[in-house]
């Protein structure tokens, strides 16, 4: 399993991050070198498992949190000397909510706009408010909204102030379809009127539809940043299922150099290869099946998904 970073240092990097590390007051260390760029325009889905450090990542990058070692330059600017005009061009959908405000949906989202020091412009507002389907709710208090609706808010926060870059942090984490459909598409016209957008999720399905980059973070350590199909190409195995006419109690063993799997009482043999290798294999088991004289009455082939290849990523034993 090949679980070495592939550290890519893309020219046009929107966000810079270098050898980063934070240890929390405990002594917990919650981030380890971490290496990382973002290009500008991408969407980028940071996986990994609870604990993994991807909030401490996020809250470290957005300027929220400090590092104990390592730099972030985010556009241009260092987000601990240049904190301002960094936090400026950067927006931050939080995981939680803390959103028990008596102030009106309106007038959250164009105070949230001011504190970036930007002008006010209502017809912007308005249009995020319409996106996020609020239009409605504007005059309402926000404690008054559903936790749904509240969601909604943050978002519209998070864009009030028309940030470069993006940043949701398990943005579909109990929400219902709808809104989980409204954000995604959001997101994809963000994306396309030129955001950047950086994720975090534990939806597996969400970054294989939505990410063009993944990134997976463990205890910590990112060991993979990689282009969505170049990694579920390199780290992807296919299955090739027979069904057999004639069930078996074990696989001969003629067939061992396969490793082939019996399911379903006997009656499925599986085949899993590797898609990287140039000879799958498959061949020469057709062969070897029908020189032993096992009928198969269907076969079909099956690709894993990027689920398989983060649980296998964030199984592997032999990384750190
Ligand atoms: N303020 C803190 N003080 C000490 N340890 C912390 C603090 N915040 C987080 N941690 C620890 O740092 C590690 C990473 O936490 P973090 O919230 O970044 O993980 P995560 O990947 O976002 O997890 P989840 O998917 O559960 O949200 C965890 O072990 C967590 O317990």
């Amino acid at each position: 399993m090949p679980a070495t970073p592939t550290f890519d240092s893309a020219a046009d990097a929107i966000v810079r991050v270098r050898g980063l590390s934070k240890t929390y007051a405990g002594g917990f260390q919650a981030l380890k070198n971490i290496n990382l760029d973002i290009r500008r325009g991408e969407i980028f889905a940071l996986l990994g498992p609870n604990g993994a450090g991807k909030t401490t990542l996020i809250s470290v990058i957005c300027g929220m949190s400090t590092a104990t070692e390592g730099t972030v330059v985010a556009d241009g600017h260092d987000t601990v000397r240049d904190y301002r005009a960094a936090r400026s061009i950067v927006g931050l959908v939080p995981q939680e909510l803390h959103t028990d405000s008596f102030e009106t949906v309106w007038a959250t989202v164009s105070f949230s706009r001011g504190l970036f020091g930007k002008a006010p412009n209502p017809a912007f507002i308005e249009k995020i408010l319409k996106d996020l389907s609020l239009w409605d709710k504007k005059d309402n208090k926000i404690l008054q909204l559903s936790g749904g609706m509240k969601r909604r808010v943050l978002i519209a926060k998070a864009l009030s102030h028309e940030p470069k870059i993006l940043f949701l942090d398990e943005p579909s984490a109990g929400v219902d379809v709808e809104l989980r459909h409204d954000m995604w598409r959001l997101v994809r016209e963000l994306r396309d009127a030129g955001t950047t957008i950086i994720l975090t999720t534990h939806y597996i399905e969400e970054a294989e539809d939505m990410a063009d980059r993944i990134g997976v973070i463990r205890k910590g350590e990112l060991i993979v940043v990689e282009d969505k199909h170049v990694l579920m190409r390199k780290l992807g195995k296919k299955q090739l299922t027979l069904t057999l006419q004639h069930p078996m109690n074990h696989v001969p063993e003629a067939l061992a150099p396969w490793s082939l799997a019996l399911a379903q009482n006997g009656q499925q043999l599986t085949y899993s290869f590797d898609t990287q290798q140039e000879d799958t294999g498959i061949a020469a088991l057709l062969r070897a099946l029908g020189e032993l004289g096992i009928d198969f009455k269907d076969l079909h082939s099956s690709e894993s998904s990027l689920e398989d290849i983060f649980v296998s990523l964030v199984h592997d034993t032999k990384a750190p």
